[in-house]
């Protein structure tokens, strides 16, 4: 039984004239400790089966299984505990709180989880030991999304899911963003899932999931991953 099993999964928005099928019976699998990229053009439906993964948003049908538990099946009070202890969330644009430092926001996170890491040394794995006492504004964009996969981290996640994590940041801030997610996942044994349109980060991972008009047109297993140092695009 695979660590995730996305299954036939249907989300559908709307009604009548409106309805949209965001998903229309996607499927894949992710083994655990994988670094998977979804890959797919606008509106392929990448964000929606993140969010879906996440528990953030439920599938109309179909079966989300995640370490054993059934998040399709997940009573509300099931899935606010799944989100808060289970998943960390790294988002395009960071999301941190303005007037909180980067240790308080990395702290805040830590507070609800009863496994947490300690928030200042997880920002020192990330590289911004020297920053705790900067507010986001005071940071660069990588900075700042640094202190986002600290905040994911410091929860002490088994799933890490980022939806277009270098969207906001130039071509190498980017790269030293994905070369710390691909090390998280090689170091920590974290399960992380990339969301990209990005085709060229198909080689950094170690299972290639591609999405086209809400259903996998392609799912394969790459033996051997490159280092994002050696990708170029
Ligand atoms: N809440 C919603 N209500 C209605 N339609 C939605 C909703 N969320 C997503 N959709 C539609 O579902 C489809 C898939 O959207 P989704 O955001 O999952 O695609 P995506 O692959 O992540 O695209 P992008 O790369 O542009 O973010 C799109 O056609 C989108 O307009």
């Amino acid at each position: 039984m695979p660590y995730i099993e996305f299954a036939d999964v249907v989300r559908a928005y709307g009604a009548g004239s409106t309805l949209v099928h965001a998903l229309d019976g996607a499927s894949f699998a992710v083994e655990k400790g994988e670094l998977a990229v979804i890959l797919g053009q606008s509106g392929a439906g990448k964000t929606t089966a993140l969010n879906i993964l996440g528990g953030m948003d439920r599938a109309t049908s179909g079966r989300v299984v995640v370490g054993g538990r059934d998040v399709s099946r997940a009573t509300e009070d099931e899935l606010v505990m799944y989100r808060r202890e289970d998943v960390g969330f790294v988002f395009q644009f960071y999301n941190l709180v303005p007037n909180l430092t980067a240790l308080e926001n990395v702290e805040l996170a830590a507070q609800i989880c009863p496994d947490s890491l300690d928030a200042e040394e997880t920002l020192g794995k990330v590289g911004l030991a020297e920053r705790l006492a900067n507010f986001p504004a005071q940071l660069s964009g990588g900075e700042q999304q640094r202190v986002s996969i600290a905040r994911a981290l410091a929860k002490n996640p088994k799933l890490l899911l980022c939806d277009e994590p270098t969207g906001a940041l130039d071509y190498q801030t980017g790269k030293q963003i994905l070369q710390l997610l691909q090390d998280t996942c090689r170091r920590d044994g974290i399960t992380v899932i990339i969301v990209t349109h990005n085709a060229a980060l198909a080689d950094m991972a170690d299972r290639l999931i591609r999405f086209k008009s809400g259903r996998v047109t392609q799912m394969s297993v790459n033996p051997s991953p490159v280092p994002i140092a050696q990708i170029e695009w």
